[in-house]
């Protein structure tokens, strides 16, 4: 369902993927066995297959119930706890979605708990009282200040507007089984919860309740989602870097950084893969960028961006390289009719359609970059679907998880990303943080 049709040929050999062979195998055989750094955060590996069927029916069932509630459901989240769900509602609702038809708009969900702006939070209030509202809570840590702020400040708001018991039947919390503040409120306030297993860390949770509670309450089809999935587990499982795409797109790039590209450029030609684009740098970003080492994972929307990134990346620093997103079937065709004056000179692309228009756009900018010393990567999606999307959700979390362990780093940490958070629980006086930045 995902093919590589460019290989950066131009800049890779054949023979120095074939030299990768060996390692590819290794970590694949380390993978089965759960034998690598990070092994106890296996569990996306076979979740697919694996996963529980009553767990599942809870899921569609609570889903149905919010979509009964509330026509606005507020999702809190951050990182790996709100992007794999806004890059799914992204991909496959209507790119106008706020301004269909009534009868056919579905559940409008909002995010919050992505960002600390006290703008953001209040003018979201601010539209509330005109909808009927549920929540989903969604933490792993069941800690973290962006979500757990924004739901102090939701939660009260449902409870003055709903009363306290009528609040606690539209929050629905998604967290740890046992651990966090999130789930002790959670159980104290009697809210319906779903569980992100141990062995999942947060930015590869999009397959667990995290992102499929607010996309079944959102209408889409999750068991299609998840058979997606199950195929990618199934197919994405051959140990061959030249059958297995995934291990072959993590080959590639690990090749093209070793010659010195420090930095990788997501690029897809649909506004609707914007939000994978932010999905995947946390799970690259965060998987890989450690130790010294890592792509940077950058994305950009063309061929908007072309009209302001497109100089740089053909012409600034020869710091790129480019992964490019192609759709094998969009969801509309829109054809290009003559017309008879031709006042605006663009006859000579009727009879054509507007994908065929934006495929050569992919195609002329491609060998473009690739002549500038941009080493090009092209990934084929069949179709922007529930199915498809599934797919790719799994094989970009098997393919990081090889790249990472091919430039020897665990992909399932991230120690980095503490710092900041010392430093600033420190300066806003938060209880055990002492004046050094340590926590004590
Ligand atoms: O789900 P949570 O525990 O709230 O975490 C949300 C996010 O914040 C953290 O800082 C991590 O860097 C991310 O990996 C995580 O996805």
């Amino acid at each position: 369902m995902i093919h590589i049709f460019e290989w950066a040929d131009s800049f890779v050999g054949k023979s120095e993927i074939e030299l990768q062979r060996p390692f590819i195998e290794r970590i694949h055989s380390m993978l089965l066995k759960g034998t690598g750094a990070g092994h106890e955060y296996l569990g996306w590996l076979h979740l697919p297959s694996e996963f529980n069927q009553d767990e599942l029916q809870r899921i569609k069932k609570a889903g149905r119930k919010i979509a009964q509630q509330a026509d606005v459901l507020v999702v809190i989240g951050i990182g790996g706890s709100y992007l794999g769900a806004k890059a799914a509602l992204n991909v496959l609702q209507h790119s106008f979605q706020d301004l269909l038809p009534s009868h056919k708009k579905p559940m409008h969900v909002i995010f919050a708990g992505q960002n600390m702006s006290g703008t953001y939070l209040q003018e979201l209030l601010e539209i509330l009282d005109n909808h009927e509202v549920a929540i989903n809570v969604i933490s792993k840590s069941g800690t973290t200040t962006e979500p757990a702020l924004a739901f102090r400040v939701l939660k009260q708001y449902m409870e003055q507007r709903y009363g306290v018991t009528e609040a606690a039947l539209r929050i629905y919390a998604t967290t740890d089984a046992a651990r966090g503040a999130l789930r002790a409120l959670a159980d104290q306030a009697g809210y319906e919860t779903f569980v992100i297993p141990d062995d999942v860390g947060g930015r590869f949770s999009v397959l667990t309740p995290v992102g499929l509670l607010p996309l079944a309450a959102a209408g889409i089809d999750i068991d299609a989602m998840l058979e997606g999935a199950r195929i990618a587990e199934l197919e994405l499982n051959e140990p061959d870097v030249f059958k297995n795409p995934a291990y072959a797109y993590a080959a590639l790039r690990q090749i093209v950084r070793s010659k010195g590209k420090e930095i990788e450029l997501f690029v897809t030609y649909e506004p609707g893969m914007h939000y994978v684009g932010e999905w995947w740098k946390q799970l690259f970003g965060e998987s890989e960028g450690k130790d010294g080492k890592g792509l940077f994972p950058a994305s950009a929307d063309f061929s908007t961006d072309l009209h302001s990134l497109g100089q740089f990346v053909q012409d600034g620093t020869r710091s790129l390289m480019e992964t490019v997103i192609r759709i094998k079937h969009t969801r509309k065709t829109l054809s290009i009719e003559a017309v008879e004056q031709d006042m605006d000179g663009l006859n000579y692309l009727a009879g054509k359609t507007f994908s065929d228009v934006n495929d050569t756009a992919l195609e002329a900018t491609m060998l473009a970059h690739q002549t500038g010393g941009v080493p090009t990567i092209g990934l084929e999606l069949e179709d922007m679907s529930e199915k498809s999307l599934g797919y790719l959700f799994y094989f970009f979390e098997k393919a990081v998880a090889v790249s990472a362990y091919l430039s020897g780093v665990n992909p399932f940490d991230q120690p980095g990303v503490e710092m900041y958070k010392t430093n600033m629980f420190t300066m806003l006086g938060k209880p055990g943080y002492d004046k050094e930045g340590s926590t004590s």
